[in-house]
């Protein structure tokens, strides 16, 4: 099991202190979603959890090791898709199957991009496109395609949803959960920065609201998983639609903060 714990954690870029005594636990095959208002250090846990930055101190444990460096043990996906520009979707894809099965042949790693880009619901035709020649959508199927093609039991999300349309989407939210839900064993561990909360209500087991910065952990909510509702049944449930105002209060409490602190 690769449960992680986040014990003490604090982070500040040069004397800006960005995060302040960050505490929690989350279980192996969780799907964590972060809120917090823009500036509150979001990305810059993500990036912690990366092992893209050290902590000033405190520390991650993931399944009772300390995380010390990136790993391939760790994927990210981001709001801009984050492929080589100059690479065809399929070429994106393979790349990253490389790193991590370094020997598998030419053909093999070709089959498998394909099968992932299936799988995100991206046919044939994609596979030579340029990403400037794909959709916004399309792009981040491609980037979901690339996360889970080197199967990390871990995936950090940085609002990968944030720069689309509503029905893309809400098409994307769905396939997330789908690719999350399918695997029955060793069903992987989910970090998922958005400012949205009804994604968050969605996709989320665990919910973490960060307050402003030196940011805390300010709220937290874990569902009941049995009990959880999808897009078509969750404005209609009464429980969701509280829960929905009572984060949405936390949150807008939190900036208000912030306002009068600097006005
Ligand atoms: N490389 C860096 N050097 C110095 N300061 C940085 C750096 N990256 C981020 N920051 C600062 O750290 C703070 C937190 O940034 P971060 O991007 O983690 O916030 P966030 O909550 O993800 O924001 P948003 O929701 O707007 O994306 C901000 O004040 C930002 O300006």
């Amino acid at each position: 099991m690769m449960d992680i714990s986040v014990n003490g954690l604090s982070f500040s870029y040069d004397k800006d202190a960005i995060l302040a005594d960050i505490n929690i636990e989350v279980k192996s095959g969780s799907f964590v979603c972060l809120l917090g208002q823009s500036g509150c250090g979001k990305s810059t846990f993500l990036r912690l959890l990366a092992g893209l930055e050290k902590p000033s101190s405190g520390k991650i444990t993931i399944g009772n090791e300390p995380l010390t460096n990136a790993s391939l043990q760790r994927g990210m996906v981001f709001q801009d898709s984050g492929l080589f520009p100059w690479m065809s979707a399929g070429e994106n894809i393979m790349i990253a199957i490389k790193q991590k099965f370094k020997d598998m042949s030419a053909s093999d790693r070709k089959a498998e991009a394909l099968r992932r880009m299936k799988d995100v619901g991206l046919d044939e035709s994609a596979f030579n496109k340029l990403p400037k020649e794909l959709s916004g959508g399309m792009q981040q199927r491609c980037a979901i395609a690339r996360a889970f093609s080197i199967d990390p039991p871990i995936l950090l999300m940085d609002e990968p949803f944030g720069a689309l349309d509503a029905v893309t989407r809400s098409n994307l939210q769905n396939l997330i959960l789908d690719l999350w839900k399918q695997e029955t064993v060793n069903r992987k561990t989910i970090f998922f920065v958005t400012h949205d909360v009804d994604e968050a209500l969605l996709l989320a087991t665990d919910i973490f609201i960060f307050g402003q910065s030196p940011s805390k952990i300010i709220h937290s909510h874990s569902f009941c998983r049995e009990k959880k509702l999808d897009s078509k049944s969750i404005y209609d449930d009464p429980n969701a639609m509280e829960l929905r105002n009572e984060l949405i209060k936390i949150i807008y409490d939190e900036v208000q903060k912030k306002s009068s602190n600097t006005y």
